[in-house]
């Protein structure tokens, strides 16, 4: 694709852009009191304008209906569950029961490493990529330590050649092939939060497969960004949050999947809890847990309503406009921000872009690495109204976000990109 870096080249690919009208649906911040450029919804997605009718019906059933809400009529509580799974299941390619809503994503991934780490003296390592975000890294340590064993020998971390910044497919599945009959899974992110990497989570599900382990994906920086196809990519597990691409709130409740070769393995271990207990029988109050078929089998708790409420006006949204047009929009939108730095910051030296440039290695995120000025950059660009976020140590990340971001956005940023270089170059 031909970019240019002018203002009529922006607003001429707004006006080809069929969802740009989308971008009327969402709520956006002002910074400094400036409508803000933002391109943080890797971190937080916006508020789509709905939510407040979403939540504002459930509040009425609570105020209207109270306890009698579980059970009234179309919409009652009890089976609010499954709303939420024919949009859950498009996003990230899987079957109606492969999926449900539940929890958040650290409470998720132990539940998930309870029913699918089960190592045993020969099996017992786990492959995941260095760098991994801070929660995951405490979630395989602890599960580590819980099965009596030692983090530093369990866990095998794979770090980019000496120069590189994100990992290569071939080294990684070089890795699965050499632990072979020691590795018990391999469990790391599908897009990698701060490189922006997202990986070949068919090749890597198929290789652990080949030495007879499994693959559990944290899909945090996936659901939403990248097309997904975890049923026929033969994934075991995976769980994502709803707050960042899902737009549905801050800590907003999180979704898992379970591919249905595992739909009736009632042998597997897990913590149970009433609401995956067969729904017919849950209220009988008797002994013996018989967990429901699919993903809903993994459900602890009754499902928190008002969470879900705010979730399913987002998911609604994207059923509107279609992942496969989300994604093709986000491949153009990310090209031309790349363009834009590419040809502002050139050899100033300045930043350097560490995600993969080819499109199938990405989602919608860049993070450029830092290499003069620091913070003081990132500071910088969020006072002209520039919303990204800096990771340390050394990292900007910008997610144009195709469900609400336009060209005109990376335009805007692009000029002040511009003012700052002559400042730090
Ligand atoms: C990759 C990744 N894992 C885990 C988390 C933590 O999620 P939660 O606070 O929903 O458990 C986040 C973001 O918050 C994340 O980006
Ligand atoms: N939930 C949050 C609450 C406070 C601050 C950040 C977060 C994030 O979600 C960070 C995100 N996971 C990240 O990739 O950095």
């Amino acid at each position: 694709m031909n970019f240019e870096f002018s203002e009529s080249f922006a607003l001429q690919m707004d006006a080809q852009d069929p969802l740009a009208s989308f971008r009327s649906r969402f709520h956006f911040p002002k910074v400094d009191g400036k409508e803000a450029v933002y391109f943080c919804g890797n971190s937080l997605g916006l508020q789509p304008k709905s939510v407040k009718d979403h939540l504002e019906k459930e509040l009425n059933n609570w105020a209207d209906l109270a306890v009698d809400g579980h059970f009234h009529g179309e919409d009652a509580w009890y089976h609010v569950r499954k709303k939420s799974k024919p949009a859950l299941a498009e996003i990230v390619g899987a079957h109606e029961h492969e999926v449900v809503a539940m929890n958040n994503l650290s409470v998720n991934l132990h539940l998930l490493m309870v029913s699918f780490y089960r190592p045993t003296k020969e099996r017992y390592k786990i492959i995941v990529e260095a760098g991994a975000f801070p929660s995951d890294q405490y979630m395989l340590e602890t599960q580590i330590k819980f099965h009596g064993l030692d983090p530093a020998d369990t866990l095998v971390e794979l770090a980019p050649r000496a120069g590189e910044h994100t990992l290569r497919t071939e080294d990684i599945l070089a890795e699965i092939r050499k632990q072979g009959d020691k590795l018990a899974m391999v469990n790391m992110a599908g897009l990698q939060y701060y490189s922006g990497q997202l990986f070949d989570i068919k090749a890597i599900a198929a290789a652990a497969h080949s030495v007879g382990a499994l693959a559990g994906f944290d899909l945090a920086h996936a659901a939403g960004n990248a097309l997904l196809k975890l049923h026929d990519w033969d994934v075991d597990f995976a769980t994502w949050c709803s707050y960042k691409y899902l737009n549905s709130g801050p800590g907003n409740i999180s979704g898992i999947f379970v591919h249905e070769r595992y739909a009736e393995r009632s042998d597997l271990p897990r913590f149970a809890g009433w609401w995956g207990h067969d729904e017919g029988e849950r209220f009988r109050m008797e002994k013996g847990f018989v967990p429901m078929f699919g993903a809903d089998g993994w459900q602890l708790s009754n499902t928190d309503v008002l969470g879900l409420a705010a979730h399913q006006a987002s998911l609604d949204i994207f059923q509107e406009s279609g992942i496969e047009n989300l994604r093709a929009k986000s491949e153009k939108l990310t090209a031309y921000l790349e363009f834009i730095i590419r040809e502002i910051s050139g050899e100033s030296g300045v930043l350097e872009i560490i995600t993969p440039n080819n499109p199938a290695e990405r989602g919608c995120q860049l993070s450029l690495l830092i290499h003069r000025g620091g913070k003081s950059v990132f500071d910088e660009w969020y006072h002209q109204g520039v919303v990204g976020d800096w990771r340390n140590p050394n990292v900007i990340r910008l997610a144009p976000t195709p469900l609400y971001n336009s060209f005109l956005d990376v335009f805007r940023f692009a000029k002040i990109l511009e003012q700052s270089l002559k400042k730090f170059a």
